[in-house]
């Protein structure tokens, strides 16, 4: 279903993972994945971004993120399924950026997935697996606020003018002891 914002486009499907089924791909994604404690360069020095992070797609495939150049790692057998089911939705993308949130104190700052390889108006698919956590939107010029709450299986999309106009960001749950992945499936413009 959309959900109404002006100058951007939202769609967001509760349980669009069937609830035993995104248990067991978040258990295969636990394992199955690389995951890395990503450095960002803020100030002069290095710092471990909060939480774990991993870059998969078709192969070859690289991606700028925070100055470094991330080479996509070959589609796992749970990521390739999901992309299938994308798919089948009318969605293609050719790679995911993983988040694993291991509790409450890992987060995501404000951003904007605006990057050039994303290309104009990119449409990027986010799914959520694991621990319910809110997730924040600010509009660029009217600060206005939107929350939603990222449940177990779902799938929210962002797209049209969404990265152009809003501000998006996954804030710290202290009181939050149980670990959340998130997908968000992205095209990047290969030159
Ligand atoms: O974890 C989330 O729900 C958001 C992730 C996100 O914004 C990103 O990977 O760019
Ligand atoms: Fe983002």
């Amino acid at each position: 279903m959309q959900i109404d914002i002006p100058d951007g486009q939202l769609f967001y499907y509760e349980s669009w993972l069937e609830y035993e089924k995104a248990w067991s791909i978040f258990a295969a994604l636990q394992h199955e994945i690389d995951w890395e404690e990503g450095q960002v360069f803020i100030f002069g020095r290095w710092h471990s971004i909060p939480r774990l992070q991993a870059w998969y797609g078709e192969p070859g495939l690289a991606y700028t993120y925070s100055g470094k150049q991330l080479l996509a790692k070959p589609w796992t057998p749970a990521l390739h399924s999901i992309k299938r089911k994308l798919e089948t939705c009318g969605y293609d993308f050719n790679s995911v950026l993983l988040n694993l949130y291991r509790d409450g104190s890992d987060k995501m700052g404000w951003h904007r997935d605006n990057e050039r390889e994303l290309g104009h108006q990119p449409v990027i698919a986010s799914i959520s697996l694991g621990a319910e956590r809110e997730f924040q939107l600010r509009h660029k010029g009217s600060d206005q606020r939107v929350s939603l709450h990222l449940t177990h299986g779902s799938l929210l999309i962002m797209a049209g003018e969404t990265q152009a106009n809003w501000y998006h960001q996954l804030p710290q749950r202290k009181r939050c002891k149980a670990p959340r992945i998130n997908l968000t499936f992205r095209s990047i413009i290969t030159p």
